[in-house]
This record gives structure tokens, sequence and C-alpha cells, in this order.
């Protein structure tokens, strides 16, 4: 078989990557001190982009984090202050304690970088409008000249994007040099499946299949217990049947509103009553990841998510919160809205 296996959800995908790292690791590697499994060369296809979250109880996906990197990248930024705040870990990953080099895809993806001043995502964009059958469609994120030495913490793991108009539908493929399975794999799915749906739309056109290519595909042998883990759910519950709510396109003016928000809810400058995020001129998808900043922010301050919030999340968001932060969310406001 030439081309990769096909997968109806990313977490049928995400549960296959690990079954066969775990059972069947090629090489156990310590590149960089970490001790590690891998198997090279593993490529997957995503038939339906929209089913891009995996409802495992035990991987505690921080659904979160996946928005605030999203638009992190759409805004094209490179701040540690943003990113931080969602996922800790990535301040030691910066070498000036306030800027990300390798991981902020945003400013080579979404930053101005030509002489025609416009961004990668932009001129294929472009490309497509002009020549829909082309194979040109490309955006490069590593660079040739990144140095990767071990002394540099954040080299970009991403070789690339590309987007590939056939049939109607916007495809879209990812090539990396290395991902870890358990963490980065779901994140870097997450992303560039949205990226990919946010291009279809400005495009005027459905998002077709997603297809990921890796050199090295790896687990850390530290998180092999939380493996299994996900392995045994898989294997024993049935994941709750949540619809995918596809992503209805982000303006300009919609991406500024929803960065003004985020700032002010990260900096304690504002708080979200579900009745304020009802008022906001959004489209209800971009108000509940307002929502869920909101929510986050009480866990961050220490405090019970309160019932009109939780009520205000759709059935999945509350499931993801209430796996991740199982304390935070009260009993009582999980029988809310539905899906
Ligand atoms: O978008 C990303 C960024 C990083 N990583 C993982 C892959 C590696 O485990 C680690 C980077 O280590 P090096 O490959 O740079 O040594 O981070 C990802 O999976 N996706």
């Amino acid at each position: 078989m030439l081309t990769p296996p096909e997968f109806a959800t990313f977490t049928d995908a995400y549960v296959a990557v690990l079954r066969r790292i775990l059972d069947d690791p090629a090489y156990e590697t310590s590149g960089r001190g970490k001790d590690g499994f891998e198997v090279p060369n593993i490529s997957f296809r995503l038939t339906d982009v929209t089913r891009r979250t995996p409802f495992l109880a035990a991987r505690k996906t921080n659904i979160v984090f996946n928005y605030a990197e999203l638009l992190w990248y759409v805004a094209g930024r490179s701040d540690v202050a943003m990113i931080s705040y969602y996922a800790p870990r990535l301040a030691k990953l910066s070498i000036d304690g306030t800027t990300l080099t390798g991981t902020a895809y945003g400013p080579r993806l979404f930053g101005p970088d030509g002489d025609d001043g416009l961004s990668q995502f932009d001129r294929c964009l472009r490309t497509l409008g002009e020549d829909p059958d082309s194979k040109r469609a490309a955006m490069v994120i590593m660079r040739p000249h990144e140095p990767i030495g071990v002394d540099n913490p954040d080299v970009a793991c991403t070789l690339g994007l590309q987007f590939m108009l056939r049939g109607g539908r916007l495809h879209a493929t990812g090539y990396m040099r290395g991902n870890d399975a358990l963490i980065g794999l779901l994140c870097d799915t997450f992303s560039f499946t949205m990226i990919q749906e946010l291009a279809a739309r400005r495009l005027g056109v459905e998002p077709g299949s997603y297809t990921h290519h890796v050199g090295s595909m790896h687990i850390n042998v530290l998180d092999q217990e939380k493996v299994r883990a996900i392995l045994t759910e898989a294997d024993t519950a049935p994941a709750p049947p949540f619809a995918a709510t596809p992503m209805p396109g982000l303006s300009q003016a919609e991406l500024e509103l929803l960065l003004d928000w985020e700032t002010a809810l990260r900096t304690g400058r504002g708080e979200l009553t579900a009745e304020t995020a009802r008022e906001l001129p959004l489209p209800d998808f971009w108000r509940q990841v307002l929502l869920l900043f909101d929510a986050y922010r009480q866990i961050q301050a220490g405090h019970h998510v309160n019932d009109d919030t939780t009520a205000a999340l759709t059935a999945a968001h509350r499931w993801l919160l209430t796996h991740r932060w199982p304390n935070r969310i009260t009993a009582s406001a999980l029988a809310g809205r539905p899906a």
C-alpha cells in the first residue's frame, strides 16, 4: 500500500499510533538525554478533520491550550507570556525568556515574509485562487539555517504544511521531522487541521482530508504508563459520541476581538459572563473558546468554574474540562446545554 492508512477520527489514528509504538517500537533512543521508543516514518490520513479532539479520559486533553496555541499561531505571535500561561512547560524552551523560536510557527506561517508583504499562508491562498490545481501551496516552517545543535532547546519540529485543492475540497498535509506521539501529535494535528479549515473557509470550499507524515514518531519512556492507560481505555470504554462542530471561519476583526479578550482574561483585566459572551459579535464557535478561556481563568485563580459558565459550554467542552480539572467543575452545572 503506497498511501497512508485512513482513520475516521483523530482518536482512532492517535490510539493506533500509540499502540504501534508501545507494542512494537523499532528503536530505543536517548536523543538530548531523553529515553524514548521510536518508530520512524509513520503516516496516516484523517478523513474528517472536524473530528480532531480525542475524548479519552486518560489523556486529559487540554482543549484550552489547543485553542490558545491555535490563536497564538494565527496571530503570528512568538511571546512566551501568552503561551506559557496555558502550558508553563513551554517557558523552559525559550532562550531569552520572552520569545520562542522553533515552537512559534505563527510568525513563519502568518507573518509577512517576502517582498509582496504577504504571509506564506496568504500567498498559498492567492496561488490556489489563481491556479486551483497548484502543487505549490506549501508553507515551510523549519528553516535551513535554524541552529540544530544540542544547545538550542527549541528547534521547529514541523518541516512544512501543504494545501491541495482537489475534488472541490481543501486537503492538507503536515510534514514533521519529529513528533512526540503522546503530547505533540495531538496539539499539532489540532492546530494544523484548524489552519486547514481556516484556509478552506477563506477559499469558500469544504475541508478535505488531512495527511500527517512524521520522520521520527516517538514516546518518552517516562510516558509509557500514561500511554498504556490510554490504550486500556480505548479497548474497554467507547468514546462519548459528541458531534463535531465545523469552524465557521475567522475574520481579522474577530481574531482581534478574541485576542483582546484573551489578554484581558489572562492578565486579570476582565471577566466574561455567559451573558456578556452572548452579546459579543462572534460566531458561537468562537464564543465557546472565550468561555473556555474564562473557565481557565477561574481555575488558575484557584476557584471552581461558576455554574453559569459551565452551563453555557457545549457538552463536549464540559466533558473535556471535567476530565482535565475534575475538582473544578460543579456536578450540578453538568446538566447544561447539549452539544
Ligand atoms: O510541535 C511540536 C514541537 C515539539 N514536539 C516534540 C518532538 C520532540 O519530542 C521534542 C523536540 O525535541 P527535538 O526533536 O528538537 O530534540 O518536542 C512535537 O511533537 N511537536
